[in-house]
């Protein structure tokens, strides 16, 4: 059987929720997918960067508390994350970039990705920076290096929206798209609408695992802005800016405001829209709007996510699903891992390839 060696450059809640995965899931998804998966390196900025070429054991990784783990003083461990080092030098098949996301310049991620391309490695990340500001150019790279630069946990988490729109809608002309898509504004807007404080409804979320690693991220619309790019610049051809999408976050709000709409049946969403236009211009925005009961997005609790596509043939087409999660973002991840399997286990030079050819099997 094939085997993808993995780097993880950021160890916090995702990767963590992959590596997991990947400890205890590890034989069965082998079994149901024909490929292994084993990870030969890990940095991160505070516990340092670990390699192995021979498979790092995960178990006494995953048992440390995650505040608390240095990978200094164990064997091809070290204080310092080397990240740029570990993405080019260390044989990897695949680098999976989950660091924090940077909504000014997507930076240090951006400089991951592009190393790791530039190195002949594939790439899968939920990072939306780097997709976001970047995004064509770093296909662009992908491309010319014959790897494959996959990023489905960018937009609603481990829902496949960005592969569903690609795969599912040919021959539909989308003109528009509304959407739900920060779980954890959503979440904080449930919780006020039953009266729990902003402040407490936010340390709720980054509890549970939604939030950005600063929340200001969520709760000013940064993030909704950063996934209209990539959402309008995928589906509808768009090559938007950051300053092509005006964004309102909902920290205008109040509690009283939320359970006043409610009470009227109204209720306050963040909502992201980019619409196309018949010159084929494309309009983005993020803003709060108090939606009736009765429009496709007033339903969508919690972290849950969902887009509504305007499309010519269908109508309104809306998928909804996980928005935020550790576990449900690691899952993007394996669909992205799973995605790179697809598409190059026949390439001369595929991980899978190589493996059974060096172990004789075929
Ligand atoms: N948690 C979620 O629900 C979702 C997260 N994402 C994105 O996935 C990425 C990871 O999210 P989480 O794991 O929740 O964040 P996190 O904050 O738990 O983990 C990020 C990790 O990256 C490390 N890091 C920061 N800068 C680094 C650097 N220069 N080099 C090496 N490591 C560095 C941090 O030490 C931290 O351990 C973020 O970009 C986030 O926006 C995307 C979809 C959903
Ligand atoms: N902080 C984000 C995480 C996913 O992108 C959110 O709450 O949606």
């Amino acid at each position: 059987m094939g085997r993808y060696d993995l780097a993880l450059i950021g160890f916090g809640g995702v990767n963590r929720a992959l590596a997991e995965l990947i400890s205890q899931s590890g034989d069965r998804l082998a079994g149901e997918l024909g490929f292994a998966l084993r990870v030969v390196a890990i940095t991160d900025l505070r516990a340092g960067s670990l390699v192995d070429t021979d498979g790092i054991d995960l178990t006494p990784l995953l048992a440390a508390e995650p505040g608390e783990l240095s990978f200094a003083g164990l064997a091809g461990g070290s204080a310092d994350p080397r990240n740029e080092w570990v993405i080019r030098e260390v044989p990897a098949d695949i680098v999976v970039e989950a660091t924090f996301t940077n909504p000014s310049d997507g930076e240090p991620a951006l400089s991951h990705v592009r190393w790791a391309l530039e190195s002949g490695k594939h790439v899968c990340t939920t990072n939306k920076g780097p997709v976001a500001l970047a995004g064509r150019a770093l296909k662009r790279l992908a491309a010319e290096r014959g790897v494959s630069f996959e990023f489905e946990g960018s937009v609603l988490s481990g829902t496949p929206i960005l592969r569903t729109a690609e795969r599912m809608f040919g021959g539909l002309e989308i003109t528009g798209v509304q959407s739900i898509m920060n779980g954890t504004s959503n979440y904080i807007l449930g919780r006020l609408e039953v009266g729990i404080e902003l402040s407490a409804a936010i340390a709720e979320a980054q509890e549970l695992g939604y939030a950005e690693a600063d929340p200001t991220a969520d709760i000013e619309g940064h993030d909704v802005q950063l996934k209209v790019m990539i959402l309008a610049n995928e589906v509808l051809g768009a090559d938007l800016r950051r300053e092509d999408v005006f964004r309102e976050g909902i920290s205008a709000i109040t509690p009283h405001e939320v359970r006043d709409a409610a009470s009227k049946g109204l209720r306050w969403k963040l909502v992201g829209s980019a619409t196309r236009h018949e010159d084929g211009s494309v309009d983005a925005r993020v803003a709060p709007l108090a939606l009736p009961a009765d429009h496709p997005l007033a339903g969508i609790s919690g972290p849950v996510n969902a887009v509504a596509f305007h499309t010519d043939l269908l109508g309104t087409v809306t998928v909804c699903g996980p928005g935020a999660g550790r576990v449900e973002t690691a899952y993007a991840l394996l669909s992205d891992i799973i995605a790179i399997h697809q598409r190059h286990a026949d390439d001369e030079t595929a991980p899978v390839r190589r493996v059974l050819q060096e172990t004789h099997r075929v």
